[in-house]
């Protein structure tokens, strides 16, 4: 796995859109994986300011996004179709019917999951997947016990994450107790795997993702399996790491 050091969160948002920007120069039709949460915000701003300015082309390009909240439907201020929409495929030229993410508002939510693997599938691999890192490790909606092995499939949130994710619904009470994610192993089918993390909050997760045991009951730990997996961490992320792991530039 590549580490690669930012000063803050700016520098990494900067150094994560150049490289996704890069990814598509080198292929206009790539598949890029998106993630949601705060952290890719810095890098959807920079994508989007560099279409305003240099007219970068989403044409041909086709997404997957990582997770949905059941139960909210793609109108929801809340659900992550609106995160993506208002975040980033509003403002660039990317064909709507080529982005994708799991529907949240569907009557059977395991069919639901298992026909966004199939489509994940059918479509060949995601080229280039971005993930956030959760404080207790979870990778999309994976959280510690999940498989290696899962695919596609509905997750019961843990307290940890729904809490953590409270700051955007305002209270616990209305975070929706259950997601459909995909897999650890729908994870690792792409090709590369561009992880971010910043600040000091996520410190102590990011020590354990860099220099602790790969297990299951750490998910993001399988990144360090994966031949292509690079993380962008800026310095209050890595402040709680060894010296020696923090000052390596790879
Ligand atoms: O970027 P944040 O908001 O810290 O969230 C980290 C991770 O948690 C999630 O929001 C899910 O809880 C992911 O989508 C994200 O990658």
């Amino acid at each position: 796995m590549k580490l690669i050091k930012a000063a803050d969160y700016n520098e990494m948002s900067r150094i994560a859109a150049d490289y996704v920007i890069a990814k598509l120069h080198e292929n206009p039709q790539i598949k890029l994986g998106m993630a949601t949460g705060d952290t890719p915000k810095g890098l959807y701003r920079e994508l989007v300011s560099d279409h305003r300015k240099n007219g970068t082309s989403y044409k041909g390009v086709q997404t997957f996004n990582l997770d949905e909240y059941i139960g909210l439907s793609s109108r929801d201020s809340q659900s992550y179709r609106y995160y993506m929409d208002s975040h980033l495929f509003d403002h660039i030229d990317i064909d709507k019917t080529n982005t994708h993410l799991p529907k949240g508002d569907v009557e059977d939510a395991f069919a639901e999951a298992e026909a966004y693997e199939q489509l994940i599938r059918d479509s060949g691999k995601v080229d280039l997947q971005i993930l956030g890192l959760g404080g207790n490790g979870h990778i999309g909606f994976n959280e510690p016990g999940t498989p290696f092995g899962s695919t596609a499939h509905v997750v019961e949130l843990t307290v940890a994450t729904r809490s953590a994710n409270a700051k955007f619904f305002g209270s616990l009470d209305l975070v929706p107790r259950r997601a459909i994610t995909m897999g650890i192993a729908t994870i690792m089918e792409s090709k590369e795997i561009l992880m971010l993390v910043s600040g000091e909050g996520k410190s102590s997760a990011l020590c354990r993702l860099l220099e602790g045991p790969v297990e299951e009951g750490f998910p993001a730990s399988v990144l360090r399996r994966h031949p292509h997996a690079m993380v962008i961490a800026d310095d209050a992320a890595l402040s709680l790491c060894s010296t020696q792991f923090a000052e390596a530039k790879c």
